[in-house]
């Protein structure tokens, strides 16, 4: 019984549970004496952690020291939010994913199997949490990991771990109300399938109505066990993404990371340029570089919010121009994904464009286009090019330059190439982070337009007001208190509040949201104060007493 508590993450204080605790839990003898504080126990978790030789054992290390002491992970994680995130998040975490069924060492959360549709309301129900005990559940089938591609079982895992390890750092989200759920359906990962040591289902992965149904078992069973849980979904394949979302947001508080937190960071990092440049939103020009889930999100959002600024829907749709592997989207494409659609351009626009091997590629688009914003969503590390930024600053005062495709080499372009290319002028934002660029006298400081910026207070937001769906009216608001927060009038500031501000912008965002969803009638509580209930809402890394959980 007494070790049981040693080792649950959720109750272990280890050396820090004090001598009446350990009379009263049977613990006597079972730890070394010293009585140490959470402050005390940190500095040695941190010196372990900086003992460690690379990314990946940090990674690594951190997740063994979530597995044993939930409260002491989440301390180091709150002291050093600028040197761990990148470990426990982007970009380490892809590297982690890739590496899981090798160093696999414990489960986290549930795994939901497609071989076993029937099981999944046991498997949820073993979580062992009650009806009301959930806030948020995580799910991926890890189609499309970050840019990396088909994970199997381990990018389910992994994500949906980081994530969540990000809600609870970012916006305090309690971590025993939430849970990770890695959707295995199988992998077209050959290297996987091949692989002695996976730990997941060895098999293609299975689509069309079969995948439906596992899905639609695994909305519904949540739903169901834990009827106030928002579902959030990450990293799915382009095929299914939208389509999940769109099954799902009216009927529970369904949130598609990819498209949705990341269009709201996007929108926040264009706001706060639009108020650097002097330059109206409904007058910019925008070329998104890979056209998929993250890429139509975002142009989505950036559409409704030029309607917001006073264009009707079809000329806003009309400032935006889509590229992909096929080049320029144009409406005599056959092989169009419907949500790409609206963006293609009429053939007649185009004639006597530059046509390469690959229909009109970027570099004749941001010469007849001159973009004011150049988005990259495309997983082409290096797809910007000296000459092509340089196309695009020629025409343009402050080019508004978002390379944000994850890992770092995916990146479309390097922010110091990109400030060096346009002489200090270009806005910028990066999806992982990046260091500050030094130019003519300028410190340029690169903003992390991740939705990580968003998705935390949002859910902080929903959660609060236990939202019954989640409206784009949140998600605006999201994107606003964002841009609200950045510093425009220093050259070289952030085009977005900084990684340390995190607590702060999530809370900020969080109280946004749920006033939204209030004045929308969404709202399932009362919401007489909501900067107090945020702030109550937020669950801090503290030892509470033994039995008081
Ligand atoms: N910063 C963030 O918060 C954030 C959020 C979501 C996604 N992302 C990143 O965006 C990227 C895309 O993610 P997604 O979920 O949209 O994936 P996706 O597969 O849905 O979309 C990628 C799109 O890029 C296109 N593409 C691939 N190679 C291309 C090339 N050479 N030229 C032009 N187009 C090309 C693909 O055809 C596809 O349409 C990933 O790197 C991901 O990490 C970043
Ligand atoms: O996970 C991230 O770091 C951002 C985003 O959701 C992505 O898929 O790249
Ligand atoms: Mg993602």
């Amino acid at each position: 019984m007494a070790r049981n508590v040693l080792d649950d993450p959720l109750l272990n204080k280890g050396t820090a549970f004090t001598l009446d605790e350990r009379a009263r839990l049977g613990l006597d003898g079972l730890l070394p004496p010293a009585v140490e504080t959470l402050d005390e126990q940190a500095a040695r978790a941190y010196g372990q952690f900086r003992r460690q030789p690379t990314d990946l054992a940090k990674n690594v290390f951190l997740g063994a020291l979530q597995d044993r002491n939930e409260v002491l992970f989440h301390r180091l994680l709150a002291d050093h939010m600028r040197e761990m995130l990148p470990i426990v998040y982007d970009p380490t975490v892809a590297e982690a994913i890739k590496n899981y069924s090798h160093e696999y060492r414990r489960p986290r959360g549930v795994y939901l199997s497609i071989d076993d549709i029937d099981g999944i309301e046991r498997a949820l129900g073993n979580a062992g949490l009650g009806r009301g005990d959930v806030d948020l559940i995580v799910a991926s089938d890890a189609e499309q990991i970050l840019g990396i591609g088909d994970w199997g079982v381990g990018g389910g895992a992994g994500i949906a771990a980081g994530k969540l390890a990000v809600y609870t750092a970012a916006a305090g989200i309690d971590p025993a109300r939430v849970i990770p759920v890695a959707l295995d359906v199988g992998t077209d990962n050959e290297a996987l399938l091949n692989d002695r040591l996976y730990v997941g289902l060895r098999h293609a992965r299975v689509r069309g109505e079969r995948y439906d149904a596992f899905i639609d078992a695994y909305v519904s069973a949540a739903t169901r066990l834990f009827p106030e849980a928002m579902l959030h979904f990450e990293d799915f394949g382009p095929g299914n993404a939208r389509r999940i979302l769109e099954k799902y947001t009216g009927r529970v508080p369904a949130f598609n990371d990819d498209m949705q937190g990341t269009g709201a960071i996007v929108l926040a990092a264009v706001l706060a340029a639009v108020r650097i440049s002097g330059t109206p939103l409904r007058e910019q020009r925008i070329v998104v570089f890979g056209a998929g889930t993250a890429g139509i999100g975002i142009a989505d959002q950036l559409r409704d919010a030029m309607v917001r600024d006073g264009l009707d829907r079809e000329p806003a749709t009309r400032r935006i121009w889509a590229v992909d592997q096929q080049g320029l989207l144009c409406d005599d494409m056959p092989d169009l994904r419907d949500f790409q659609r609206p963006y293609a351009r009429p053939g007649d626009e185009v004639a006597g464009w530059a046509m390469g091997g690959s229909g009109v590629g970027l570099a004749e688009v941001v010469r007849r286009v001159r973009p004011t914003v150049l988005l990259g969503t495309s997983t082409a590390g290096g797809a910007f090019t000296e000459e092509i930024v340089k196309a695009m600053a020629a025409e343009v005062d402050r080019p508004v330059i978002l390379p944000i495709s994850n890992p770092t080499e995916r990146m479309e372009a390097r922010p110091d190439d990109v400030i060096r290319w346009t002489d200090g002028r270009a806005l910028v934002a990066t999806g992982v982070p990046a260091d500050p660029v030094e130019h003519d006298g300028v410190t340029h400081v690169i903003g992390q337009a991740n939705n990580a910026m968003v998705y935390p207070g949002l859910g902080l937001g929903t959660v609060v007001s236990r939202a019954r769906r989640i409206s784009d009216g949140m998600l605006q608001a999201a994107a606003e208190a964002v841009a609200g927060m950045v510093d425009v009038a220093t050259p070289g500031a952030s085009l977005l509040p900084e990684v340390e501000n995190l607590r702060i912008v999530s809370a900020t965002v969080a109280v946004a949201v749920a006033r939204r969803a209030a004045e929308e009638g969404l709202a399932r509580v009362e919401l007489g104060n909501p900067v107090q209930q945020v702030q109550d809402a937020m669950w801090e890394p503290a030892y509470r007493p033994a039995d008081g959980r």
